[in-house]
């Protein structure tokens, strides 16, 4: 029997995280955080003092890049067996995820890493192109955004609770352009996967969208 997969994709803080988190526990199912294999790669890239538009020495750093994944109640991810876990969290990560990720080849290479994820019981996979390419027949299919202020501001507390200097006008201009650049890239570009539901969590609370999502399973 193949595992069910719900793919749960949308822009930057939408909550695809903490919905996915919580909807994967309570379902019991594996879950694939997609967007932290390519902030692994950034911080790896970044490591190696590499150029962002070498393209073929990034597929190199990919392909032998060793991660590992603990995901207990919070997620420990280890690089070539150093934690890299306080690094991934930063917006310097996550640009330079989004420069690299938009190159076709760098996605070829990490392609087979989050097909693995897929295992018995079930798996619930957030990110991009989930339902759009990696997970294109999967069972359950969720598109989940906010306006681009709620999320800014956030993942501006986020940053903040974590200890992590924070600038509220950057953060929404780094999101805008992320969004741009997530949306318009052409390999996987961020889209609404057809028959995915689509749910706007500006003014829902994060319970609400987990119910919502939750019920579309079960
Ligand atoms: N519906 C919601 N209402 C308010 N805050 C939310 C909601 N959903 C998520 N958050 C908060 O927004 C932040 C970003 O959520 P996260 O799950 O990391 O987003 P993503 O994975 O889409 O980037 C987190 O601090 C989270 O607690
Ligand atoms: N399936 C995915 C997941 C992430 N990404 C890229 O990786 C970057 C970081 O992903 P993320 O999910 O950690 O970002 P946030 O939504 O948490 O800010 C995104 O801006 C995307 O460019 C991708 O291209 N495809």
């Amino acid at each position: 029997m193949t595992a069910p997969v719900l793919t749960i994709d949308g822009p930057s803080g939408a909550g695809k995280g903490t919905v996915s988190r919580a909807v994967a526990k309570l379902l019991g199912w594996n879950y694939l955080d997609s967007g932290s294999i390519y902030r692994s790669l950034a911080v790896a890239v970044l490591n190696a003092g590499l150029n962002l538009d070498d393209v073929p020495a990034i597929c190199e750093v990919a392909q032998a890049m060793l991660l590992e994944f603990d995901c207990g109640d919070a997620l420990i991810v280890k690089l070539n067996g150093v934690d890299i876990t306080a690094r991934l969290a930063t917006e310097t990560t996550g640009n330079t995820a989004s420069i690299i990720a938009a190159y076709p080849d760098v996605r070829a290479v990490l392609l087979q890493k989050q097909k693995d994820f897929q295992q018995l019981p079930g798996l619930v996979a957030d990110g991009r192109d989930m339902g759009s390419v990696v997970f294109s027949d999967a069972r359950y299919k969720v598109y989940l955004t906010a306006s681009a202020e709620e999320r800014a501001l956030r993942r501006y507390k986020q940053l903040i609770e974590k200890g992590i200097d924070a600038n509220l006008p950057q953060i929404t201009r780094e999101i805008e352009e992320r969004d741009r650049r997530d949306s318009q890239r052409t390999s996987a570009p961020l889209t609404v996967p057809e028959g995915a539901l689509y749910i706007d969590s500006s003014n829902l609370t994060i319970q609400e969208v987990i119910d919502q999502v939750v019920n579309l399973v079960v």
